[in-house]
């Protein structure tokens, strides 16, 4: 089996429109994209609660994807009809059946995040065998140790974790965090999600990777005060979380924050200076690191 796929140039401002059109004329899917993404001009978009964020990239282009034998140019031409676009410029590939599980597989390779521990999908073997080796396969939850604000928090770890300290990982995603901390020799370790699947994929990876800890929804969050508070959340909830998130942390323990702009930095800092004694913070793809030490 195979598909027609076609790259289309379109305004960003009425991209949307255009493959909705596509859609309704009968291609199997249309995934908008950022037209400069992999040149040096590419235009990250982070979508941040609550902040008016521009959602459109300058320029974009559409993935469409039709079956082998459509129609595909009278196809484009009802969707432009429809819309009332001009005809646009567009190329053509034929897509061969592939074995997409393995494909998909073949794009994520262990992480190394030290001399000492690294990130391994389960379908790989650990290149090196005496290392701490997380096994954590890409799901529905956030944390494959992939993005640089993981990566930030996971150095952290590496670096700081010396045996027995007492871990709350909020907003744990995948658990890659807690279940690192635990892995590195953290005590008692815990990890909290908003979101119910992530507290399951916390769940199901720690016992993949043969440690145990507790994983429940806010409400849930143990009380007790930790030596190590991680939130590798996003700004906007930082900036509301900062009490709750304090009081959780013992007198001269830490606090970790990731999820931050390099440009939202200075405001975070001086929010959990009301709390903490700040470090500088460490930057990593225009993503920020925060840590400081709680006061009494
Ligand atoms: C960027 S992911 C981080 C996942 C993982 N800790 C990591 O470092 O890769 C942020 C996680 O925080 C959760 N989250 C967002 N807001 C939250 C809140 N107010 N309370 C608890 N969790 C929250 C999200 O559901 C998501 O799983």
């Amino acid at each position: 089996m195979a598909w027609q796929q076609a790259t289309i140039d379109t305004d960003s401002a009425v991209a949307e429109q255009f493959a909705d059109a596509l859609m309704d004329a009968g291609c199997l899917s249309a995934a908008i994209e950022d037209a400069l993404a992999g040149t040096e001009a590419e235009q990250p978009i982070f979508g941040e609660p609550g902040e008016p964020v521009e959602q459109m990239w300058k320029s974009s282009k559409i993935i469409a994807l039709f079956e082998e034998h459509a129609d595909l140019a009278l196809m484009i031409a009802a969707a432009t009809t429809a819309t009332g676009i001009a005809l646009p410029h567009y190329t053509l590939e034929r897509v061969e059946e592939q074995d997409w599980v393995r494909l998909t597989q073949s794009q994520f390779d262990p992480i190394r995040i030290s001399e000492r521990l690294w990130i391994t999908p389960t379908w790989h073997d650990a290149p090196d065998a005496n290392a701490i080796n997380l096994q954590l396969d890409p799901g529905l939850a956030f944390g494959t140790g992939s993005h640089p604000t993981t990566r930030l928090c996971l150095q952290w770890l590496d670096a700081n974790i010396k045996g027995g300290e007492t871990v709350l990982d909020y907003g744990c995603g995948s658990g890659i965090l807690a279940i690192a901390a635990l892995k590195l020799g953290a005590g008692d370790v815990a990890g909290v999600d908003i979101d119910a699947q992530a507290v399951r994929a916390s769940l199901d990876n720690a016992a993949q990777n043969g440690v145990s800890g507790i994983f429940c929804l806010p409400d849930a969050t143990p009380e007790a005060k930790v030596d190590v508070v991680l939130a590798n959340i996003l700004a906007n909830p930082l900036r509301l979380l900062g009490e709750m998130l304090a009081s959780h942390v013992k007198t001269g323990g830490k606090i970790v924050l990731s999820g931050i702009l390099q440009e939202q930095a200075e405001e975070l800092s001086a929010i959990y200076n009301t709390w903490f004694e700040m470090e500088a913070p460490v930057f990593d793809e225009g993503w920020t690191r925060l840590t400081g030490t709680r006061r009494a």
